[in-house]
């Protein structure tokens, strides 16, 4: 009786949920299904992410070139949830300017990041952001070149102890990126260069991956399942190390980002102590890894078109008339064909590879399709930097003089977005691009960067997503010492 009784309840429960939600199963029924038939009752497509990150990436790859193919967008299901993948230019564009939520899944990196801007609720991320936004200023950014100079000049350094062999590049260009945002947002010397493990890169890089995990494998969602496996000791020794770094940089110097923080966020609107440590913590995290990777990528990809390479580096002979100087702000303006390369590698292989952004009313997209309310969206950077019908039938060539002015004509301005767009687009743009770019004015001149040429124009690679898209090898090349 009591079995029977439970089994009308649970049925009477679920009958009314759908009916509730019929508008959205409606208008999700019109979009097609990716994978369809490999959709489970019940579970839907959840079980296949039962894999490892790299799997997860060639997921993510396949969804991107399926919903190309299906007029930009594709949908998956699990449980009663339902995410649209988006690869076209028009539809993302009004996507990421009228869904300014982030989706659920990011719950679970701001355990340890809080509300810094980057995960935060709407409600707490419009105020932040304001406040953050005048610090970036190309104005102020560009006084940092000086410390990206100076911070590159010390990797040069590291590298040439090991030069001549092969080397996993990670620890060496995240450290690097490392020093540089704590120097110039907070203005303090960290020095992760001189010890390539620092305990902080190494949390950092686990909780990502514990993190992650967590996002797309639906069986870690809840907590207490969560808590009672060992990966939560893992989580939270890595929140510890980071909290306990920042907390060690959390120092008010005068110059830095943070004084100029301090300063703006003086007034009664201003951040709070609390709000400052988190936006801290925030700018740390959101500049480390990704210009890193970005710097990682480029390397794979100097060493496997040689050609390219020494084109940039004859760049950088005129550009320095061969004298080994220090970087100055002006030599970044003329480094012109070095930023058409970290362009095209942000194309092809952009850090960020996908956004992820709550649906809370219904939306009618350029295309005609309706997004309904309730369901979730993934924004697939991948997928509209490798759209044929935006970047032609060699969009998948390495290619950097496709960004000469003569040839870039972009078709959408969303086709082109590595650092996103819309009002919760990447504020870090400018010093990202100025702080990489210096790294390879300092590495390329002392070195030849020398991995297995690339027979195709279609770079391969073996990838991953931890968060970001990271290289499986973590980036190995040899660097041979230029006389
Ligand atoms: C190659 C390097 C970088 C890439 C590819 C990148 C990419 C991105 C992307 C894709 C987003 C998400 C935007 C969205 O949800 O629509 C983002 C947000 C953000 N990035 Fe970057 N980023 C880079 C470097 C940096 C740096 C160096 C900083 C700061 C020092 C930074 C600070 C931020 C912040 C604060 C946000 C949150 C913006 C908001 O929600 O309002 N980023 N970035």
């Amino acid at each position: 009786m009591i079995l029977l009784l439970s089994f009308i309840i649970v049925l009477a429960w679920t009958v009314l949920f759908r009916y509730r939600r019929r508008n959205m199963y409606k208008l999700a029924a019109a979009i097609k299904t990716y994978r369809e038939r490999e959709h489970l009752p019940i579970i839907g497509f959840t079980h296949k992410f039962s894999c490892n990150t790299e799997d997860v990436e060639k997921i993510m790859e396949d969804a991107s070139y399926a919903a190309i193919e299906n007029n930009g967008i594709i949908k998956g299901w699990g449980f009663h949830m339902v995410y649209f993948l988006v690869t076209d230019p028009a539809d993302i564009e009004v996507i990421l300017k009228t869904c300014l939520e982030k989706d659920k899944v990011y719950r679970f990196l701001r355990k340890f990041i809080k509300n810094g801007t980057i995960f935060a609720p709407v409600s707490i991320w419009r105020r932040r952001r304001k406040i953050l936004i005048p610090a970036f200023s190309p104005k102020i950014v560009e006084n940092f070149v000086e410390v990206f100079s100076e911070q590159s000049e010390k990797l040069a350094q590291e590298l040439i102890q090991n030069a001549g062999k092969e080397n996993i590049m990670w620890p060496f260009i995240s450290s690097y990126t490392l020093d540089a945002v704590c120097e110039t947002a907070m203005g303090v010397k960290v020095n992760a260069q001189g010890n390539p493990n620092t305990p902080f890169l190494v949390a950092l890089n686990h909780v990502l991956n514990l993190v992650f995990k967590r996002i797309y494998q639906v069986w870690l969602w809840p907590d207490w399942v969560f808590q009672l496996l060992p990966q939560f000791k893992e989580h939270e020794d890595c929140k510890k190390i980071i909290h306990d770094f920042t907390d060690t940089v959390n120092v008010y110097e005068k110059g830095s980002f943070l004084d100029f923080l301090i300063h703006i966020s003086g007034g009664e609107n201003g951040y709070t102590n609390v709000e400052l440590r988190e936006e801290v913590l925030t700018l740390i995290v959101a500049g480390t890894d990704t210009s890193a990777c970005a710097i990682g990528f480029t390397l794979k990809l100097l060493s496997k078109y040689p050609e390219v390479q020494e084109k940039v580096y004859q760049e950088l002979v005129e550009v320095f008339d061969d004298v080994e100087r220090p970087l100055r702000k002006d030599d970044l303006l003329e480094l012109k064909y070095l930023e058409r390369v970290i362009k095209e590698s942000l194309r092809l292989f952009p850090p960020g590879p996908v956004i992820g952004r709550n649906i809370l009313e219904d939306i009618k997209l350029p295309s005609g399709r309706i997004l309904p309310a309730g369901t979730g969206v993934v924004v697939s950077i991948w997928g509209a930097h490798r759209d044929p019908k935006y970047w032609g039938p060699d969009a998948e060539h390495f290619d950097p003089d496709r960004f000469l002015p003569e040839r870039f004509h972009l078709k959408h301005p969303c086709s082109f977005m590595p650092f996103s767009s819309g009002p919760r687009n990447c504020i870090g743009y400018h010093y990202a691009l100025m702080s990489i770019k210096t790294s390879f004015a300092s590495i390329l001149r002392r070195f030849k960067v020398v991995g297995e040429p690339e027979k195709s124009p279609i770079p391969k690679m073996r990838l991953k997503v931890d968060i970001m898209l990271k290289a499986v090898d973590g980036y190995k090349v040899t660097l041979e010492r230029r006389k």
